[in-house]
């Protein structure tokens, strides 16, 4: 199971604003979206997964056009791109796994076989033992579980994450975006997360594409774009990425665990000695990342 390429040059006009943004994801890579309310970020979403018409531009999954502005234009359901939001959106009237076992159910899978793989998911997805319940008797953290399971079961060809933490408490939003974390690189997906919080950038993805008034300001990997702001909206996302900076021994992160909300950075000096930082739920560590210790 393994994501598609992405190759997106998309304007959208829509009276005074216009959307004209080009995006390149590769195969299983995790790009975050960052841009002020307003700048098209959710444009540009719809625009990938075929649900705005393009004016100009063309959209391509593995080098096959999906949509054109003149040509092809591949129904959404059809594309393989899905969208996962803010609410997760489950049908109510459906357990946890007839929610997940839909889309492979729409696709022709045989009933059995599609209710064993959302068993699994709901495994994977920490749920085991909850699949008989309907969305309503599940806390907001269990549903959007589901929806991530739900939308990862259908093997989608890019995933697209609009804010899928923001309407979390903060610690269940550090337990889903482990998760998110954890399964989109186990499945190889490829995915663009929409977000306002440059934690889950640094967090989820490797390269950051910061679209403001509809036009790509910056664009390279989330620490190189962070630490180096071209545009005063950068200056003030990059302010709020928390950081460790104290003195003594230079340590490299080389595992980081969570234990219930709270983070635990496994950090190795040059000497090979080995030092744990205890931080508070939430905390983003890079790995790889160098701290000093003392
Ligand atoms: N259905 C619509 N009809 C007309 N204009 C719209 C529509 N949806 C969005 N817009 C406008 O398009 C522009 C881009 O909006 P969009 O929702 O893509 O931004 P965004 O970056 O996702 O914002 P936010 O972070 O607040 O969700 C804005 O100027 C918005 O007012």
């Amino acid at each position: 199971m393994t994501g598609a390429t992405l190759d997106a040059h998309v304007r959208v006009d829509r009276g005074r604003y216009v959307l004209d943004a080009q995006l390149h994801v590769d195969a299983g890579e995790v790009v975050a979206v960052m841009g002020p309310s307003g700048a098209g970020k959710s444009t540009l979403f719809g625009a990938v997964a075929g649900f705005v018409p393009l004016t100009q531009g063309s959209v391509q999954l593995d080098g096959q056009t999906v949509d054109a502005a003149s040509g092809p234009h591949v129904e959404p359901r059809h594309r393989g791109v899905v969208l996962l939001g803010q609410e997760p959106r489950l049908f109510p009237h459906l357990s946890a796994r007839e929610n997940i076992a839909f889309g492979p159910r729409a696709r022709g899978a045989a009933r059995a076989a599609a209710r064993g793989d959302a068993d699994t998911w709901l495994e994977r997805v920490g749920l085991g033992g909850l699949g008989g319940r309907r969305p309503a008797e599940l806390s907001g953290g269990q549903q959007q579980r589901v929806a991530l399971a739900r939308a990862l079961a259908t093997a989608p060809r890019v995933l697209l994450l609009d804010e899928p933490l923001t309407s979390l408490d903060p610690e269940t939003a550090g337990e889903i975006r482990t998760l998110l974390s954890r399964q989109i690189a186990d499945t190889g997906t490829t995915a663009i997360v929409a977000t306002h919080d440059a934690a889950d950038a640094a967090s989820l993805a490797t390269r950051l594409v910061v679209l403001e008034a509809g036009q790509v300001t910056q664009v390279g990997a989330v620490h190189a774009v962070l630490d180096a702001p071209a545009t005063p909206f950068v200056t003030v996302i990059a302010g709020t990425l928390p950081r460790a900076e104290v003195e003594g021994w230079e340590a490299r992160i080389v595992r980081v665990e969570q234990d219930g909300g709270a983070v635990q950075a496994h950090a190795r000096t040059a000497d090979g000695g080995e030092v744990v930082l205890h931080l508070p739920a939430g905390t983003v560590v890079a790995l790889g990342a160098t701290v000093t210790v003392r």
